[in-house]
């Protein structure tokens, strides 16, 4: 199984990532981490910790990260993930609490305790957790596996025109991320835009009949309403388990190597993940971009995850 860290701060898609990575047989999640974005570092990590009560997730670390971006000021999407970052479901009282580690030094220890080339990073959230172990400890940066994140996008943004919300929020870490030397996996908007959670989508989920896939319904009706109302969506995009799936199996998030730079200093431009698709990439990329999602493996991966988490006493 690939051994993962998950990065996060739930959010809707957030927490079917942790499920997904939970539920796989693929996954060997070491360790999850929260830090600020979709809303403020207690709710996102109250919100992972209440994700994990209710998919009796034990024996996996978790520890609280930064509460705002490198330099810029906090931005939250209520307009999405509500008020409380999980709107929707009645979420359970947390069974457990964070390890009293900061995040970033719980990225480094777990990295640094296991083989070199093992491990692989995956950031759903703003990259700032991400940015601050490979400035504190660079050695990580040659062990890592790779690091496979949902952000950015080749064209277009959802925060802005030009940039997604994960980038934007702190464009000054994405550029230390994306310009460190690892292998860098860019799952992107261009791809999570076609993972959509359609009608057939949500009985599929319904169909296993469990209390997790109920939760997750429930979610989905959420993140549905609210995608429509701010985004015009007729069924919501959920991106962060795209990453996730990646990792699983390569074939269901199709990429291809080329060149990714941070925009940090643009005025409408800040937090844009310039994409070089012009022509053949460079010996050696070290970034790649996915393009192409496998809509109907993706979902059966996420089913099937909820399949095997079953009902947890
Ligand atoms: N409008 C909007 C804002 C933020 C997000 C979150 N940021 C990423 C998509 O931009 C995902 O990780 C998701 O959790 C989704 C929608
Ligand atoms: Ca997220």
């Amino acid at each position: 199984a690939e051994k993962i860290i998950l990065d996060c701060d739930p959010g809707h898609d957030d927490a079917i990532a942790l499920l997904l990575a939970h539920g796989d047989p693929g996954i060997e999640l070491l360790a999850v981490t929260t830090v600020a974005g979709n809303q403020t570092l207690p709710k996102v990590t109250r919100n992972a910790l209440s994700v994990a009560t209710l998919a009796g997730i034990t024996g996996v670390p978790f520890a609280a990260g930064a509460d705002r971006p490198l330099l810029r000021a906090a931005a939250v999407a209520a307009d999405i993930h509500g008020d409380t970052g999980l709107d929707g479901p009645e979420l359970p009282e947390p069974a457990f609490d964070v390890v009293d580690t900061h995040a970033v030094d719980l990225i480094i220890d777990t990295v640094l305790a296991h083989e070199p080339g093992t491990v692989t990073l995956v950031p759903t959230g703003a990259l700032t957790n991400i940015a601050l172990a490979a400035r504190r400890a660079p050695e990580i940066v040659e062990r890592v596996r790779r690091v496979v994140l949902m952000g950015g996008a080749v064209h277009g943004g959802n925060l802005t025109p030009a940039a997604e919300f994960n980038i934007a929020i702190d464009p000054e870490a994405a550029e230390i991320v994306f310009g460190a030397g690892w292998e860098v996996v860019m799952v992107g908007l261009d791809l999570t835009h076609q993972a959509l959670a359609t009608p057939e989508v949500r009985r599929a989920i319904r169909a296993v009949g469990t209390g997790p896939a109920r939760f997750v319904d429930e979610l989905l009706e959420f993140f549905e309403h609210s995608y429509r109302a701010a985004q015009g969506f007729d069924a919501p995009p959920v991106h962060d388990p795209c990453a996730v799936a990646h990792v699983i199996d390569p074939t269901v998030v199709r990429t291809v190597p080329a060149p990714i730079v941070v925009e940090t200093a643009g005025r409408y431009t800040a937090g844009m993940t310039v994409t070089d698709l012009r022509g053949p990439a460079p010996q050696g990329c070290r970034t790649h971009a996915a393009l192409e999602l496998d809509h109907g493996r993706f979902w059966d991966l996420v089913t099937g995850a909820l399949a095997r988490i079953g009902e947890p006493s």
